[in-house]
């Protein structure tokens, strides 16, 4: 199984980033999609619109996306020779991808709040929570690059 995954590596990596590009997109977007929804000014008919374009990036390209990268780096981290828990980059990376698992279902659950006609999220809110997975984006590509 080891020997497989060990001659599938390059391929495996490449689909990880593949996947990786793809969730990042929608974790960029979702919150700024929130962001033009609350503050719409009540214009007419564009609630529903906003929740066909959210409810459509969360089920066609974040969780498709989310899963695929986390099934390609699970491969990876069981990939032989590819990480050694000893050090610190795989520590910082597995608590960077947490919280990125964590903001993804945050944003589902706001989606589901929208949907409702129940958000309570401000648009200053979302557009600070915005800045969250430029922070872990930042961290994992330094922990997986530079390996400290
Ligand atoms: C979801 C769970 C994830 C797991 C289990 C995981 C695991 C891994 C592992 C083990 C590697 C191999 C490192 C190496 O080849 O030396 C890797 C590579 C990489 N990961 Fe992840 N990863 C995950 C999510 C992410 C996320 C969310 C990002 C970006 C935001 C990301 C970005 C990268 C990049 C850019 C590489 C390639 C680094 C290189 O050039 O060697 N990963 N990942």
């Amino acid at each position: 199984m080891t020997d497989i995954l060990a001659s599938l590596y390059p391929w495996t990596k490449a689909l990880h980033i593949i996947s990786v590009v793809a969730w990042m997109a929608g974790l960029f977007y979702l919150p700024r999609l929130f962001v033009y929804h609350v503050e719409q000014d009540g214009v007419a008919g564009l609630g529903p619109v906003f929740e066909t374009m959210e409810r459509r990036l969360l089920r066609a390209i974040m969780n498709p996306a989310m899963i695929a990268t986390w099934i390609f780096g699970l491969m990876l981290v069981f990939t032989p020779g590819i990480v050694d828990w000893s050090e610190v980059w795989p520590w910082t990376k597995a608590a960077s991808v947490l919280g990125m698992t964590w903001f993804h279902h945050w944003l589902a659950r706001r989606r589901k709040d929208f949907a409702a006609g129940q958000n309570r999220t401000t648009g200053r809110s979302f557009r600070m929570m915005n800045e969250v997975p430029t922070l872990l984006l930042v961290v994992i590509v330094i922990s997986v690059v530079v390996k400290f």
